[in-house]
């Protein structure tokens, strides 16, 4: 058996231009431009590049886009002097603060400065509180990313049984209250965890976020299963991920390839919660 083949590069091309709809309709209706601050601190090459695609993609969706690039010995209180500057300013609609961060900073500091109606990125403890509460909120990129690909592959979520390697603030942990807000029966596997691939043996819909390369082989993955995959890793033979891709694709039923999967479903939600953060913005007065 072949799987299937989830082509993220077309889903988050759809949702694009569905965000350029909307920001077409929004300027119509006499509102602004959605304005999207992004923040780079230093010159990590990796960041560069996601920064640059955030940006293109903001203009291609008739948005402002309001890049600030700070030096990589920033002190802290500089940095986080521009965030309340942004977070103050009516015509920055979104921020995003691009991370890792340098190592002399305190990154969780610095999204404190960061209002929960302006985390377009959705990792501010107001939104994780949010989305734990299943409460309304901005919900992170990449998670919502795979719900969104999953939903428009027809993955069924309700009373499947989902398994998420991987507890990180970015993505293991919102991915797991994403999919439980949808009724999955959801485990989360991590370092620890005793006989990963039997545990991954019973996920109906398997997400990868481990951050480490080929880790999940076909002896962890149950036939027809649905695997997303969410590590990104630069190696001699280009772009892999945390799937042994060839090997699983014999065995699962739906597959996300990298690159081509996930990662370009991370800047097409950030322009939907960037459109989203302005309606309620304008809408609610705030702007
Ligand atoms: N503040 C944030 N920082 C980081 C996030 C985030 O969501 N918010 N996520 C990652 C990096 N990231 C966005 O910032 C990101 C990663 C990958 C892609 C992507 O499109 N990947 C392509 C390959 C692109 C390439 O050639 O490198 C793919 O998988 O097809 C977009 C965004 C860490 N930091």
């Amino acid at each position: 058996m072949t799987a299937e083949i989830i082509d993220g590069r077309a889903v988050a091309q759809q949702v694009r231009e569905e965000v350029a709809k909307g920001v077409a309709e929004l300027v119509a209706a006499g509102g602004t431009a959605p304005g999207l601050a992004t923040v780079l601190i230093g010159d990590d090459p990796a960041s560069e590049v996601y920064v640059r695609s955030k940006r293109r993609a903001c203009v291609a969706a008739g948005m402002v886009d309001l890049h600030r690039h700070l030096p990589g010995d920033v002190p802290q209180h500089e940095a986080a002097a521009l965030l309340d500057e942004l977070a103050a300013d009516p015509a920055v609609s979104g921020i995003l603060l691009q991370l890792p961060t340098p190592g002399h900073l305190d990154a969780e500091a610095l999204l404190t400065r960061i209002p929960a109606e302006k985390d377009v990125d959705g990792l501010t403890t107001a939104n994780a509180g949010l989305l734990a509460q299943g409460r309304p909120g901005l919900r992170p990129c990449t998670p919502s990313g795979v719900i969104e690909l999953l939903d428009r592959h027809g993955v069924p979520l309700s009373g499947a049984h989902a398994v998420v390697i991987g507890r990180s603030v970015l993505v293991g942990k919102p991915m797991a209250q994403l999919l439980l807000e949808r009724n999955a029966t959801v485990t989360i596997c991590h370092s620890r965890t005793r006989d990963l691939a039997a545990e991954c043996r019973r996920a109906d819909v398997l997400v990868v976020a481990a951050g480490i390369p080929s880790l999940v082989g076909a002896d962890a993955v149950k036939p027809g299963a649905t695997v997303i995959d969410v590590g990104i890793h630069r190696g001699e033979h280009g772009l892999t991920g945390d799937v042994q891709y060839d090997a699983v694709a014999e065995v699962a039923g739906t597959i996300t390839p990298v690159p081509g999967g996930v990662g370009p479903m991370t800047i097409a939600m950030l322009l939907a919660n960037t459109l989203t953060a302005a309606r309620v913005q304008q809408s609610t007065g705030r702007r």
